[in-house]
């Protein structure tokens, strides 16, 4: 049943399969050479290359080594991204040459899948940069992402007050990315909450090791936005905030998340002059280079294709107005409206059918999120194959039953019995699968076949 649903391309070998599968198994995959497996180790043929990915807690290791099948020899490849924690008995199959899906056995649904990227852009980005073999980790995720908000512009526009007033009047939409700097904090920000205030050197390490989305030197400091900081907000099912240089807004346009770029402009240099000044925050010297910078970023602001949506911020409410278009939210969607709260006060009935109505659409807003992220159990041991875009979970095997069916044969239309399996599936559907390392992969669905 298991051989019948695979591709020779995406030849599965789990940790916990019988040994004659093993053998057979790792003499095609190795071309001769001995892959050492141990227990709840698992191997992946891609191309000339076998992946071996090691079933283990011990988190010094590095989780992956790769045989090259042509000179046999063994290499150990930079690891990004954040691997699972805990990873013994799992099932892994190949997909589209360029990363591995790895599923843990006995795990929650929502704890259970995994990626190992081998060959995509993003990894042959980093081979380039980094010189060396290069594998990384993007979890899975089931469900998708609100699409997240990036919003540039020079420094002393506004964004930092058009942020703030989309959250206070949209708490449970909005979340802002936390970014690092190596700026100094100013009087009333908070470590955590405005930036990650960060040692240029940590930072720089952070940044080798794939912790961040992107990076930019701005004003003569360092700036990023961390895989956490996205991931928190989207976790929490929040429309995610960026508020990022346009180097970063290129970077991002260029990587696997897909936003919605917005670009402030000032009504004139004088007024941004004013402001950055009346904001107080800065020094003589640093006003003078943030201006000077303000040049060169309204140009490249304009570049063709960059941003979607490019607004002017004269009049404050105005401008609020058009970003609140842009995301396609208005007030109604955050309070209950004011003729609904005056009709609560007339009458005890109609107040009844109010409060349902609003519990209702709270029951809703629940239901809705709630089926996004259905978790279920995954059993102990299940095998892994590949049709299209989905992915058969079958842990039919160990509990296989004949169930004897009842049908009319067409040819001598006599009821007769036959003899089938009963096995039992679930389905992974990637067919909107989105993102990937540096990021987490979303828009997976899982569901009982
Ligand atoms: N590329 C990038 N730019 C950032 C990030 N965080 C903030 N910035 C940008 O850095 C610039 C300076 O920010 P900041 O020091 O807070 O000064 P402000 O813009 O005057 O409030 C602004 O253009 C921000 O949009 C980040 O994570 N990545
Ligand atoms: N439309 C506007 N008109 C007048 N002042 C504004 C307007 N928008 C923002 N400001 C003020 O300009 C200053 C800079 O705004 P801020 O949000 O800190 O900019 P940024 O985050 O882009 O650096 C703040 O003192 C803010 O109150």
């Amino acid at each position: 049943m298991l051989v019948a649903f695979l591709a020779v391309e995406d030849f599965v070998l789990m940790g916990k399969a019988p040994a004659f599968f093993v053998d057979d198994v790792q003499r095609s995959f190795s071309n001769g050479f001995d892959l050492k497996l141990k227990d709840f180790d698992s191997a992946v043929a891609v191309g000339n290359k076998t992946y071996v990915i090691c079933g283990t807690d011990d988190p010094t290791s590095s989780g992956v080594r790769i045989l090259n099948k042509l000179t046999g020899e063994w290499v150990i490849p930079t690891v990004l991204g954040t691997k699972p924690e805990s990873f013994k008995g799992h099932s892994c199959v190949l997909l589209n040459k360029d990363r591995i899906l790895i599923m843990k056995h006995n795990s929650k649904s929502n704890e259970s899948v995994w990626f190992l990227e081998v060959d995509t852009q993003f990894i042959r980005d980093q081979k380039k940069k980094l010189g060396t073999e290069v594998v990384s980790w993007s979890k899975g995720v089931i469900g998708n992402a609100k699409r997240p908000l990036v919003i540039s512009g020079p420094s002393g526009v506004g964004k930092g007050t058009l942020i703030n007033m989309l959250m206070k009047e949209f708490p449970s939409m909005f979340g802002f990315s936390v970014s690092h700097t190596t700026r100094a904090p100013r009087q009333k920000e908070q470590n955590g909450v405005h930036y990650h205030f960060s040692e240029r050197n940590v930072m720089e390490e952070d940044i080798r090791n794939g912790k961040f989305l992107e990076h930019a030197a701005v004003h003569g400091n360092l700036y990023g936005t961390s895989i956490e900081a996205v991931d928190v907000v989207a976790d929490a099912g929040k429309t995610c905030i960026l508020d990022i240089d346009v180097q970063g807004a290129r970077s991002m346009r260029a990587s696997s998340l897909e936003a919605t770029f917005v670009f402030v402009c000032p009504p004139s240099f004088e007024e941004l002059e004013k402001r950055l000044r009346a904001r107080g925050t800065e020094t003589e010297e640093q006003i003078e280079k943030r201006l000077r910078n303000a040049k060169a970023e309204l140009e490249q602001g304009r570049s063709p294709g960059l941003f979607d949506h490019v607004l002017v911020n004269n009049d404050l409410d105005a401008c609020y107005e058009q970003l609140k278009n842009i995301l396609g939210i208005s007030e109604s969607m955050n309070t209950v409206p004011t003729s609904r709260m005056c009709i609560i006060k007339k009458n005890q009935v109609t107040r009844l059918i109010i409060y349902r109505l609003c519990k209702f659409e709270s029951f809703l807003r629940v239901t809705l999120s709630y089926t996004a992220s259905k978790v279920f159990d995954l059993p102990v041991d299940f095998s892994l194959s590949k049709v299209n875009e989905k992915i058969l979970i079958n842990h039919g095997a160990a509990e296989q039953k004949y169930l004897y069916t009842s049908y009319i044969d067409p040819l001598y239309k006599y009821h007769a019995s036959k003899a089938c399996f009963e096995n039992q599936f679930m389905v992974l559907d990637l067919s909107s699968m989105k993102g990937g390392s540096p990021g987490r992969t979303r828009g997976l669905e899982m569901y009982v076949l």
